[in-house]
């Protein structure tokens, strides 16, 4: 088919050049004319394993194509996808700037019948703006009005889109199904054909759900702290349940990214607006802030005095591993906290640097990891990269001034940090302290959780 998608972020990007390479004609179309160059020269725009390869063969195959012009891109295509963002206006509700303007343009430069289909997180009732704003512009000429919410994750975006488990096609007639279908058949996914208002909450609460089941695992979390229980074997015994499912039971800093933190504060706003207030979902964001929180407490911890003048090494800023995108990402909470409290901090991250920078141009940064930990106080994780998984202890204890490791993400064994000397602590599981040293032992429980440095 011929396909036109209207915005080239994470979204369009992702899902223009796979409907190319699944053999639709895709032309991509953004108004930002830097990201249109870099991409006609077949570079990535963002960081996305396996983006690149696949962008350099669908352009030389003539699959794909990418333009600033929407008028004259939109002319033969026969679907035209919007995926620009929906960010989120002061109170939390999904500002539908981006779409309007969007849904006119197209409006405007209707010129035969289309399925104009909103691939954007967008708030319930939005498709039928769509059809309003696109109507106004283009008076009589045929048109039907699709939401096709994405579910892809970033840092995993290709294969999810390949691999999809299912597509939500909103309709409102025969015809739009069928153009839906038929764009969708190579993939050959499990296919839910609904009305555009149910697909549209269809993606609100996917997104709110699996925060839930993050900020559940964390609770859980933080209370194997007080009574002395591992989280993570909490979290592999109710994953076995496939009622319950293993995914999203990870516990750690809580969820960032561009979507979690928006969507749920949206989806809220949603209830308030359609005169139903969410009890859940609100819990859920105050449980995800309070944990970045308790990871400084943490490290603070760590120190009998105070975090002032301490060299704290920062390993991981993106929101997750396999990504450069920062928003909204717990680093950004995080840093600023510890540089509050006194600490000097040292940052690296193997692909987010420059996006981190722009964002907290007052941090201190490294070129590597080896050169973050070089004589640190503690070093903390904030993103469970490989690359820090891989991490040789050894190496890591020669390196730093005092061997104090407090794990974010929970990516290294209790167990081994002990053997190999560390004081550790991660999230929900046992802290561990350095035995024979001046360290003496943690108790997690009554009180709650205290440690202190003898001598
Ligand atoms: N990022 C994700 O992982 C993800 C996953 C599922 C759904 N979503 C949703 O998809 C939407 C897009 O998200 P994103 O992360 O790709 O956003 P993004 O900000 O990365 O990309 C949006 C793009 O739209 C372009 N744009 C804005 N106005 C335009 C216009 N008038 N004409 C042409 N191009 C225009 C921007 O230049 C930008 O390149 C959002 O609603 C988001 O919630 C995102
Ligand atoms: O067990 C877990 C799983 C994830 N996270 C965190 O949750 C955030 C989001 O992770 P993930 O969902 O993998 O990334 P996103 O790319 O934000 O994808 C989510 O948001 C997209 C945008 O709406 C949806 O399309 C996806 O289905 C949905 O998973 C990240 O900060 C993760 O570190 C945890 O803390 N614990």
């Amino acid at each position: 088919m011929k396909v036109c998608v209207v915005g080239t972020g994470y979204v369009g990007l992702v899902s223009g050049v796979c409907f190319s390479d699944i053999g639709h004609q895709v032309v991509c179309v953004d108004n930002d004319q830097l990201k249109i160059d870099k991409l006609r020269r077949a570079e990535a725009t963002i960081y996305e394993p396996g983006l690149e390869e696949l962008l350099q063969k669908n352009i030389k195959q003539n699959q794909l194509s990418f333009s600033k012009e929407l008028s004259a891109s939109i002319k033969d295509a026969e679907i035209v996808v919007i995926a620009v963002g929906t960010p989120a206006n002061e109170d939390g509700s999904a500002n539908l700037k981006y779409i309007e303007a969007v849904a006119k343009e197209i409006g405007q430069h209707l010129t035969s019948y289309k399925v104009i289909v909103t691939k954007s997180t967008v708030p319930v009732g939005t498709g039928q703006k769509v059809k309003g704003w696109i109507k106004e512009q283009c008076g009589e000429i045929p048109f039907d009005v699709a939401s096709n919410p994405e579910f892809l994750r970033e840092g995993s975006a290709i294969h999810d889109t390949m691999h999809m488990e299912r597509a939500v096609l909103g309709v409102e007639t025969e015809k739009a199904a069928q153009y839906l279908k038929n764009l969708h058949a190579p993939f050959n996914t499990h296919l839910i054909v609904t009305d555009i208002e149910t697909a549209e909450m269809s993606k609100y609460a996917a997104n709110a759900f699996l925060a839930t089941k993050i900020s559940f695992i964390n609770e859980v979390a933080n209370l194997c702290e007080k009574l002395d229980a591992d989280v993570t074997k909490v979290a592999e015994t109710m994953g076995f349940d496939p009622r319950i499912g293993a995914a999203f039971l990870g516990a750690g800093i809580g969820y960032g990214g561009s979507c979690f933190p928006k969507d749920t504060q949206a989806f809220i706003q949603m209830g308030i607006e359609a005169g139903y207030n969410l009890k859940i979902v609100p819990e859920v964001e105050k449980v995800n802030f309070e944990q970045r929180k308790r990871l400084v407490d943490k490290i603070e911890l760590a120190f009998s005095d105070s975090l002032k003048g301490k060299h704290i090494a920062v390993l991981g800023l993106a929101f997750k591993p396999n990504t450069d995108d920062m928003r909204a990402a717990p680093a950004i909470d995080i840093i600023p906290m510890l540089l509050e409290k006194g600490a000097k901090v040292k940052a690296y991250d193997p692909v987010a640097m420059d996006r981190a920078m722009k964002i907290m141009p007052y941090v201190d940064t490294a070129e590597s990891w080896q050169e973050a930990v070089k004589e640190a106080n503690a070093v903390v994780i904030l993103t469970d990269w490989k690359e820090f998984k891989e991490i040789d202890l050894d190496v890591l204890k020669s390196k730093v001034t005092d061997p104090i490791l407090i794990d974010g993400r929970n990516v290294f064994d209790p167990v081994e940090m002990r053997e190999k000397g560390f004081y550790y602590d991660s999230v929900g599981r046992k802290k561990m302290s350095i035995e024979g040293d001046n360290y003496e032992s943690i108790d997690h429980r009554g009180s709650g959780i205290y440690r202190q440095k003898l001598s």
